[in-house]
Parts: structure tokens; sequence; C-alpha cells
């Protein structure tokens, strides 16, 4: 079945990752992009995010998890090699409306990490629904070869236009007919 894609503002929403190895590394660095407050949990953590800490770009708890660290989160990671702790996290949040990510289960997920190509504010996830993850990577490499290289002053220069003019029918119109001109269609 496949998974509906959603784009939720996470910015200052409180984001808490539990376990600080190399997959916690690689879903912080993509969370950060988003600006949300980051909270890392974990007796081990890699250098990198030990960096991230002293740029001030998210704090750590140098210790086991314990539930009380996640009863205020918007949306929590769990990337401990540990199935129980996945599901036991996994659970508390369902309970609570927490959305929920398990990096060893999509079982255990409420939500799941896409595939991401960003250009200033176009946003592109790709996703098999939990089935391929590499078939995911492969297609972001796809899509970023075949993208054109100014795609972000394009977005820029429509979002200029449109907010410069009122709200109707015209807009409507004109605004398809940009963006179709800026790519080439
Ligand atoms: C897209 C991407 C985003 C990201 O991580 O940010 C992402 N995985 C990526 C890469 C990748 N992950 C894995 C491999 C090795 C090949 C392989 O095992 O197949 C590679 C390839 C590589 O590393 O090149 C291993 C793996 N991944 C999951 C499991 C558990 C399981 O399947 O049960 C295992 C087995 C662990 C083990 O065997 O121990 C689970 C998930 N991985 C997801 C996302 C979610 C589903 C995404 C979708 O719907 O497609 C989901 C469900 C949960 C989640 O993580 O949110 C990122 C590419 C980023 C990019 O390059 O752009
Ligand atoms: N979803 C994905 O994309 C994906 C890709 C590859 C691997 N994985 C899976 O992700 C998991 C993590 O992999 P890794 O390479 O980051 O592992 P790792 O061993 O490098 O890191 C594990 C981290 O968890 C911490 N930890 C352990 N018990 C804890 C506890 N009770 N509370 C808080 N922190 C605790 C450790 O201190 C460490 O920081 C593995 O199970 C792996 O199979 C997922």
């Amino acid at each position: 079945m496949p998974y509906f894609p959603a784009f939720l503002n996470i910015e200052n929403k409180e984001v808490v990752v539990i376990g600080g190895g190399k997959v916690a590394e690689r879903k912080i660095e993509k969370l950060l992009l988003f600006k949300p407050r980051i909270k890392v949990i974990a007796p081990k953590i890699t250098p990198l995010i030990e960096s991230l800490e002293k740029e001030g770009k998210l704090s750590i708890v140098r210790r086991r998890f314990i539930l009380k660290d996640i009863e205020r989160a918007f949306l929590v990671i769990v990337a401990v090699n540990n199935i129980k702790l996945q599901k036991r996290v996994y659970m508390y949040c369902k309970k609570r409306n927490i959305l929920c990510n398990a990096v060893d289960s999509p079982d255990f997920c409420t939500f799941i990490f896409p595939a991401l190509v960003l250009r200033g504010d176009v946003v592109i996830g790709i996703s098999t629904s939990g089935k391929v993850p590499a078939l995911s990577r492969s297609l972001r490499e796809y899509v970023q070869r075949v993208l054109p290289e100014d795609l972000e002053k394009i977005e820029e220069k429509l979002e200029n236009i449109r907010s410069s003019l009122p709200k109707g029918k015209k807009r409507q119109e004109l605004m398809v007919k940009l963006s179709k001109r800026f790519l080439n269609l």
C-alpha cells in the first residue's frame, strides 16, 4: 500500500533523536535543513553530532533514553539498534499523537524519511513506502541529474510574480503558463 506524502512545517518544533550513531547523524543532517529544535539522547555520540552541538545547532543528553525525554516532543526518531525500544517508543508516541520514526522497522513508524532534493523552497521527497530505500536513493540521484540547475531562481521569480498579483482566475492561468514556460514544457 503506498503512503500518503505530507509536507510538515517543523520550524522550532521539538524533535527528539534517540541514538547518536551513523544513522542518527544522517537523519539529523536532513532535519536541520528545516530548523527544528533537536535534542539527541544517547550515551555514545559521533564526532559530527558533537560538533553540531558546539555550533549551537542541537543539544545532547549523554545517557540512555527514558520515556520522560519525549513527553513534549512533536516528532521522535529512534535510531537505536534495539527493536524492543523501537516498539516501546512507538506505542508511547501512538497514544499521544507524537510522530514517530523507527529506523529499523517500518511497522513502528508513523512517518518515514524520503530521499530528499531541496532547492530553496522547492522540496522533492521520494519514497517506496518503506519497501526499497536504496531505490529511493537512486531515484533521488536520477531526479537531481535532470532538474534545471537554476530551479531555485525559477521558483523565486515565479513566487515574486505570484505575490505581486491579486488572487483569482487570471493569476491562476498566468502562473500555470509561466511555470510551463520556465521549464520548457
Ligand atoms: C530514503 C532514505 C532517507 C533517509 O535515510 O534519510 C531512507 N533510507 C535510505 C537509505 C538506505 N537505507 C538502508 C540502505 C541499505 C540498503 C537496504 O538495506 O535496503 C540504504 C541505501 C544507502 O544507504 O545507500 C537500510 C534500511 N533502511 C530501512 C531499513 C529497515 C527496514 O527496511 O526494515 C533498513 C535495513 C537496515 C539493516 O539491514 O540493518 C528503513 C527505512 N529507510 C528509509 C529511508 C525509510 C523508507 C524509505 C522509502 O520509502 O524508500 C525507512 C522505512 C525508515 C526511515 O529510515 O525513515 C535513505 C536514502 C537517502 C538518499 O541517499 O537520498
Ligand atoms: N533507516 C535507515 O535508513 C537505516 C539504514 C541503515 C541502518 N539502519 C539501522 O539503524 C540502526 C542504528 O544504526 P547505527 O549505525 O546508527 O548504529 P550505531 O551503533 O552507530 O549507533 C547506535 C546509537 O544508539 C545509542 N544507544 C544505544 N542504546 C541506547 C539507549 N537505550 N538510549 C539511547 N541511546 C542508545 C548508542 O549510544 C549509539 O549512539 C541499526 O539498527 C541499523 O540496522 C537504518
